[in-house]
């Protein structure tokens, strides 16, 4: 029989599980890999490129609270965020498990596993991890959608900066596409085969701050079982992204600029310290220059980041790449919901380029997943795009437009009649049959 190209990560301390799982499933999959010490679960991450990971919720005999679970399930999805976790547990920790499920677990299976349940979790979970390296390939392939004059600006700062290592700040409006275009410069560095460690700073618990970018040493905390690699370690050779550095607190921006000075860290709990070699992008959606003028931010820790400094521009300045971007999204959630690509009428396409996009990209993606899962008959309507019957906008160049005063009245009356189309007509003084011709006319949804 044919074995399915995918690589499988068994994590469990009992060597007798390893084996059987590992003869279970070599005669299917082409290569398994075992590790029965959690600690070396971060190197064998980011040395291999893991399609599923099978791993035992307690790694300790006599503790059965699946905390050590948890615990490695955050790391890997930490560490690598697409790869597909499936956890093994015994009856008494079901809750626990559950619980992982929320945290990112594909799926949990109770021990001694039924051979061919965890054959299927497993071909399902390699499907999951294809389709989502599928839609990230086909997202990176055509990043940097939009070919507009202010984005032009960006691409000619960029394309130089890129082969650098210069530290690089990136600054604008959340969901301008900040994160996108520090990957894409990771992309294009010479860097690029080494890792991309991206950090959200706004979502970091300040406690957790140390630990996370510097990492720990057994025992340095209460909740320390074992020295763990921080983010800094885990970018070493590639790029680290600092997302949000506006928000880091004024006493550990002093050690943030001595790592970023010395490329050195120190581990919470050690006195020795190590190299780290990487390359620094930051971002921001706050005004770094106002709040070091403020005292909140470190004039040196500021000139330090801002080698080089970038402004993506918002959507409502880039109008041109609303369609094109637009186009993009209903591509990659079609395939991702296994849809037919829907329609879109001239007309909405009209109206969305003159809506005023504050969410940026964001709002743009969101709401376009939202109606690739809502059309019906293979067509996007203003309502699947989760609008009324037409979009505010702030350039209404049709307002003077006979047809769009008309059309403004019907939906005016349309909401205020509920959709009723009979009281609608009668209130406007048509026909139904005339209304309905005008509903489709101007292509408002009831
Ligand atoms: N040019 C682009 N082409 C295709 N997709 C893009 C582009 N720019 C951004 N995106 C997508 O838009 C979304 C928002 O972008 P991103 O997360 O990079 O914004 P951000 O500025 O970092 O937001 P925040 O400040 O809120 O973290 C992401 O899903 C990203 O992949």
């Amino acid at each position: 029989m044919k074995k399915t190209q995918a690589t499988i990560l068994i994590i469990d301390d009992q060597e007798e599980i390893l084996i059987a799982g590992k003869l279970l499933l070599k005669r299917l999959f082409e290569t398994i890999i075992t590790c029965s010490n959690p600690k070396n679960i971060p190197e064998i991450l980011l040395e291999n490129e893991i399609d599923v990971v099978l791993m035992d919720m307690n790694f300790r005999t006599g503790y059965e609270d699946g905390k050590e679970g948890v615990f490695w399930l955050k790391e890997i999805l930490l560490l690598k965020p697409k790869t597909k976790v499936i956890l093994m547990t015994s009856y008494g920790s079901v809750e626990t498990a559950v619980e992982s499920l929320k945290l990112g677990a594909i799926d949990y299976l109770l021990k001694p596993w039924d051979n061919q349940k965890l054959i299927d979790l497993i071909k399902d979970a390699i499907k999951q991890h294809r389709k989502a390296k599928q839609i990230v390939e086909v997202k990176e392939k055509s990043l940097f959608v939009g070919r507009s004059s202010s984005m032009e600006k960006v691409y000619k700062i960029t394309d130089k900066v890129a082969k650098t290592d210069a530290n690089v700040l990136i600054l604008g409006e959340n969901g301008t596409g900040k994160s996108a275009l520090a990957k894409s410069i990771h992309e294009n560095s010479n860097r690029k085969t080494e890792q991309f460690i991206h950090v959200d700073l706004g979502a970091l618990n300040e406690n957790l701050f140390e630990s996370e970018l510097f990492g720990y040493a057994k025992g340095a905390f209460t909740d320390a079982k074992q020295d763990t690699i921080g983010r800094f370690e885990a970018a070493n050779g590639g790029t680290i992204f600092l997302d949000e550095i506006g928000n880091i607190p004024l006493h550990l921006q002093a050690k943030l600029l001595q790592v970023i000075q010395n490329k050195e860290i120190i581990r919470l709990g050690e006195s020795k310290s190590r190299k780290v070699d990487f390359r620094l992008i930051t971002a921001t959606n706050t005004n770094l220059e106002k709040a070091v003028e403020q005292g909140l931010f470190r004039e040196d820790l500021y000139y330090r980041i801002n080698a080089i400094s970038v402004k993506m521009p918002n959507l409502n300045e880039r109008k041109e790449d609303i369609i094109p971007l637009l186009h993009y999204f209903i591509e990659i959630y079609a395939n991702k919901y296994e849809m037919d690509i829907p329609n879109i009428n001239e007309e909405i396409l009209n109206q969305l380029q003159h809506y005023e996009w504050n969410g940026n990209i964001r709002e743009l993606q969101n709401r376009v997943e939202r109606a690739i899962i809502l059309a019906e008959n293979d067509e996007i309507t203003l309502e699947n795009l989760g609008f009324d019957y037409f979009l505010p906008s702030t350039h209404s160049k049709n307002t003077n437009n006979l047809n769009e005063i008309e059309k403004q009245k019907i939906v005016e009356r349309l909401l205020f009649f509920d959709g009723n189309i009979t009281k609608t007509a009668e209130d406007l003084g048509i026909s139904r049959a005339s209304l309905y011709r005008k509903l489709e006319k101007y292509n408002i949804s009831n």
